[in-house]
């Protein structure tokens, strides 16, 4: 699973008419983490180095890649599997599913960028309670705490707009509506800001805003003389 999730993370980053993203699982679970066979099989120090070094790395170039990502968690996403939904820029939770940090359970810590990116969207003191508790957050807390960006409600639920995937696509759709250089503009804008200290963030947004200043999509929007009713 770590070695196909880091070739479709190589497929994506040269997806260069990318703009959206929705990561889920294939059955009923959004992910339960490192397969605990292979774990049992690495479980020394040197070994779980490497793990960690692999992990991050594909975490982080999928958090990076030049587009907007969803994690649809549908089902658990536990100990490696709530760090992969980090690595999303946004989490949607079905309304049965729980975010779980199992690592302390586990003897652990996160060790896949998960407990740095888990500080940075919910905070220190939720990630603090997270991780030391090994929580289970269900999509209220997630919403509380920030953790989760949306719910999405079973397709039975009489005003239930459709399936969970139908779901996350019409919320995504608000973000990734325009031309694929404005949307990549503005990932890159919000990542600069979020991962540089200030100075380097301002002159990255200056080079982004180079690229779309002018371009086809501003002068398009000049001319039809557009009012923001
Ligand atoms: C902590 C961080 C660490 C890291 O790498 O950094 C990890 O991620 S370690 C993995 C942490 N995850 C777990 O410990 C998950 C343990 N499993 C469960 O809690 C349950 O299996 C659950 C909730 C995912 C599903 O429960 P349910 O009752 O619905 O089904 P089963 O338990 O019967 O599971 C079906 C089948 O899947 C196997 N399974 C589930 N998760 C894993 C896993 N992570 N690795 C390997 N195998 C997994 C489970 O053993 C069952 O197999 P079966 O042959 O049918 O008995």
């Amino acid at each position: 699973m770590m070695v196909d999730l880091e070739e479709r993370v190589s497929e994506l980053e040269n997806w260069t008419d990318g703009k959206g993203l929705i990561l889920c699982g294939a059955a009923e679970t959004f992910c339960s983490g490192s397969d605990l066979n292979a774990v049992r099989a690495i479980s020394n120090p040197q070994d779980g180095m490497k793990m960690s070094m692999f992990m991050q790395n594909t975490l982080t170039r999928l958090l990076r890649l030049p587009l907007i990502s969803v994690a649809l968690v549908e089902g658990r996403a536990l100990g490696g599997g709530a760090e992969l939904t980090t690595a999303c820029d946004f989490r949607l939770m079905a309304s049965d599913s729980v975010i779980q940090f199992v690592h302390k359970h586990m003897g652990l810590v996160p060790g896949w960028g998960g407990g740095a990116r888990l500080v940075r969207i919910v905070g220190s003191q939720n990630a603090l309670k997270l991780l030391g508790g090994a929580l289970k957050v269900d999509p209220k807390l997630g919403l509380q705490i920030g953790l989760a960006d949306g719910v999405v409600e079973d397709a039975q639920t009489v005003e239930a707009p459709g399936s969970h995937l139908e779901q996350a696509e019409k919320w995504l759709g608000t973000y990734i509506k325009g031309p694929a250089p404005v949307i990549q503009a503005v990932k890159k804008v919000v990542l600069s800001g979020r991962e540089l200290p200030l100075s380097e963030a301002l002159k990255t947004e200056m080079g982004v805003f180079g690229t779309v200043w002018g371009g086809p999509a501003n002068l398009q929007a000049l001319a039809s003389k557009s009012k923001h009713k």
